[in-house]
């Protein structure tokens, strides 16, 4: 049995306001009786201290941070910002992000140190484009951006890795339970070629189209130490039954 505890994380995108703090209290609620599975959400910006003050013993994260630590970036949230919220960790790297603003593996690697010295976790997302994994070049697309987007030093028990392929998000296109097996292999492998026998402390979350229904087989798989999930963690009845899969194993 695996020493790394289930981490099951909803990342709610640009949905939500304060009428859905009821769903997060709900979730919030299965989490904390549930002790062998970490949970997390993070809600959009505006509503992370709104959750932080309600759900106090809850882990809440940010969707994003700016790599400075503070300045004239008009529109940006710094990690000491989401600190001040409440916010315990942040994702960075999402591919929506990446792709849709324009974020190097360099600015994703800025970030993540940035947010590690600002005293939040962070998850680190990675994942290639239905392109490339036709091309037969997704494990080396992936684990350079992996090895490029890495922090230069960091405590292992304070990053967490997330493999989401990006034909997979948000499509219902999930991907095979072979493939995330292989993909997070190679990851591990990564890590281990950087931090050695640490890689094994790290988390491996799969996201892409997790559902209720899927939820068991991904995460019954090798590696695969959690999920970060989209659509299906915005209401407690879609999110409830992945976490109670993550429980079951
Ligand atoms: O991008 C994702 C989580 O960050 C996955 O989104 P979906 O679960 O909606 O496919």
């Amino acid at each position: 049995m695996s020493e790394r505890r289930k981490y099951i994380v909803g990342n709610w995108k640009m949905n939500g306001t304060r009428d859905d703090l009821g769903e997060a209290a709900a979730i919030a609620e299965v989490a904390s009786a549930t002790d062998t599975v970490d949970v997390a959400l993070c809600p959009p910006a505006t509503l992370v201290a709104p959750m932080a003050d309600r759900l106090a013993e809850f882990s809440i994260g940010g969707q994003d941070c700016h790599h400075a630590e503070a300045g004239a970036y008009t529109g940006s949230i710094s990690a000491a910002m989401l600190r001040d919220a409440g916010a315990r960790l942040v994702i960075v790297g999402h591919s929506e992000r990446r792709e849709g603003c324009g974020e190097s593996d360099a600015i994703v690697r800025a970030k993540a140190e940035r947010a590690l010295a600002d005293g939040l976790d962070v998850i680190l997302c990675v994942g290639e484009s239905k392109a490339i994994r036709d091309a037969g070049d997704a494990e080396r697309h992936v684990t350079a951006q992996l090895a490029a987007s890495l922090p230069a030093s960091f405590d292992s028990a304070r990053l967490a890795i997330a493999y989401e392929p990006i034909w997979a998000i948000g499509t219902g296109d999930v991907a095979t339970v072979e493939d995330v097996v292989a993909m997070h292999a190679a990851l591990r492998a990564t890590l281990a070629s950087r931090i050695g026998d640490d890689a094994a402390k790290i988390r491996l979350l799969y996201g892409g189209s997790v559902n209720g229904a899927n939820a068991a087989e991904l995460l019954a798989a090798a590696n695969v130490d959690g999920a970060l999930v989209g659509g299906a963690s915005l209401t407690a009845v879609k999110f409830l039954p992945i976490i109670e899969a993550a429980a079951a194993i």
